[in-house]
This record gives structure tokens, sequence and C-alpha cells, in this order.
């Protein structure tokens, strides 16, 4: 029987990015990417991303969390799960952290200082993206990240290429698009996440910036699909667009679930992230759900 087996979790969403939330702060199980996908199996507990909270790695923070995908995969960032992780850990009653004070996440990319706006609204400091070629990853050294050429060639769409890469703690290509709700994610964003030129695969986005202050954006999400909305992918196309002058350092990014304010703080260069949670119902994971998953 799997060490998941009967364990309550939260579904949750931020802009209809769906969440779940699992607590496993205390005992030492890893979740296995079988385990993840059968999670994710289930209508009751599926997810875009899995947020897993184990005990704090280093001192002063309140959970480390490992982020998977539908697929199965790990990722260093969410941002939209970050601030789900953020109200379970301030109001629901059994995740509830002890003590009040700022409340501090951790993942494998960095620390993550969240503030509670408002009740269900969450800022969080998404840290500083990570801009060279080789932190993204990309395959090839290029000097500068504001266009790279990926391997994949689309003569069909001739205004998808030399998207800029940026990483959140994940990587992200944006595409600057004239009307990003011009393409087919479904049947583009498989070829682009998967190209040879991004070594750990990609999350894909076709930004239209129809101001300095408002980028549209919509996103195929590396592992998991097309999603109604990515908080890392805000934060890298506003990064992105900051960095060849089509916006200024602060925006509303618009999904297709709602909007994001994101802005690169100049006075340390971190990304900040604001927007709503939402908690949909909690469960019990059943037994039945791992039975083949190692
Ligand atoms: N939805 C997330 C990003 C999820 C991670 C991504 N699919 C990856 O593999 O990097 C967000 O809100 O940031």
């Amino acid at each position: 029987m799997s060490a998941l087996s009967n364990s309550r979790f939260l579904k949750m969403n931020g802009l209809g990015n769906e969440i779940t939330v699992l607590d496993l702060r205390g005992s030492p199980h890893r979740v296995s990417a079988a385990e993840a996908r059968a999670i994710a199996a289930d209508p009751r507990s599926r997810f875009d991303q899995l947020m897993v909270l184990h005990d704090p790695v280093t001192p002063g923070t309140d959970a480390y969390m490992r982020i998977y995908n539908t697929d199965g995969s790990e990722s260093g960032a969410c941002g939209n799960g970050t601030r789900c992780v953020a109200w379970a850990m301030t109001a629901d009653p059994v995740m509830r952290r002890a003590g009040d004070g700022d409340l501090v996440l951790e993942t494998k990319a960095g620390l993550l200082p969240v503030e509670r706006m408002s009740d269900r609204v969450f800022t969080v400091d998404m840290g500083p993206p990570r801009l060279e070629w080789n932190e993204i990853p990309l395959r090839d050294p290029v000097a500068d990240t504001r266009a790279i050429t990926l391997d994949t060639h689309l003569p069909e769409a001739p205004e998808l290429r030399n998207p800029s890469a940026v990483s959140m703690g994940n990587p992200h290509v944006v595409f600057w698009v004239s009307d990003a709700t011009a393409y087919d994610l479904a049947a583009i964003g498989p070829v682009l996440e998967h190209d040879p030129a991004l070594p750990e695969r990609g999350n894909i986005s076709f930004a239209q910036v129809t101001s300095p202050e408002h980028i549209l954006l919509r996103v195929w999400e590396r592992g998991a699909g097309a999603t109604r909305a990515c908080g890392s992918a805000a934060c890298a196309a506003l990064v992105a667009a900051a960095r060849k002058g089509l916006t200024g350092r602060k925006a509303v990014v618009s999904l297709p679930g709602g909007d994001l304010v994101i802005e690169w703080r100049a006075s340390d260069g971190h990304v900040l992230m604001t927007g709503p949670t939402e908690l949909e119902h909690e469960g019990i994971l059943s037994p039945a759900l791992f039975a083949g998953a190692a």
C-alpha cells in the first residue's frame, strides 16, 4: 500500500490553474512520478501541478515544496501553486502552520517570501529571473537571451521566430505575437516544449503586448499542457517584455483564467506576483489510486 493512501488533500486553483496540495510534513515519503500521475488521473484530485509540502530545509522557512506536473515531472517553480500553498498554510485548519510572521516557502530553485494582501490574495516574491543561456537552460550559448533561436521552424507562422528566454526557477520561452489567441496551442505547444534547443524542455508562452502596462498571455506548460493560467510564465513574460522595452517594470498580465499583477522590482531585481486563490474542495486519496504505482 502506498504511503499516500488515505492522505488528505486540498483541491484548489489559482486563476483556473488546477492545483492539488498535499501535506507530507513529518513524513519521509517522497512522491514518485507514478504516484503523481495516479493522483492526477482521479477527477477529484486532478491537477496541473501537485504541490507537496515537506518539512523545512533552510532555517527560518515554513516548508519545503516539491512541485509535480501532470506527467509526473518535477519543476522548480509554480507561481499559482505557491499562492495556494500560502492560503493553505495560513487558513486551512489542518495545514495551517503554527505561529505568525512572514511566510517563507522553499523549492529547489530558492526561497519564496509570501505576503497576504487580503483573504485570498497573496503576493509572492518569485526571486530574481535567471537570464543567462546556461541558467535557463539552453543547449547553445547565446549572448543575449532576449532573442534566441529554436530548432523548430514553422513556415506557416513567421511571427514565431526569435522568442525570448527566461528562467523563473523553471524554463520559459516567450513568443511575441500580434494576437495571442491566433495559435493552436494543442498543435504547436508540444512541438515547441520538446524543441531540442531546450535540454530541460520549456514552458511556452504567446505574449501580445497591448500597452506598456498590459500583456495578454496564453501558455502551454511543460508537463501539463494548455492551462488557464501560469504564474511563472506571467513573470517571465513581464521580465522579457521589460528587457525588450515593450513594457515598463510593472504590468497586468491577462490569462484565460484572469489577471495577475507582475512587478520586476528595480531595487533588488526580484519579481513580485500578486493574484488570487480559490479552495474547491478537500478529499482523501483512495488506496485504489495507487494500485500499480510505485
Ligand atoms: N503553473 C505554474 C508553472 C508550473 C510548472 C511548469 N509546468 C514547469 O514544468 O516548469 C505557475 O503558475 O507558475
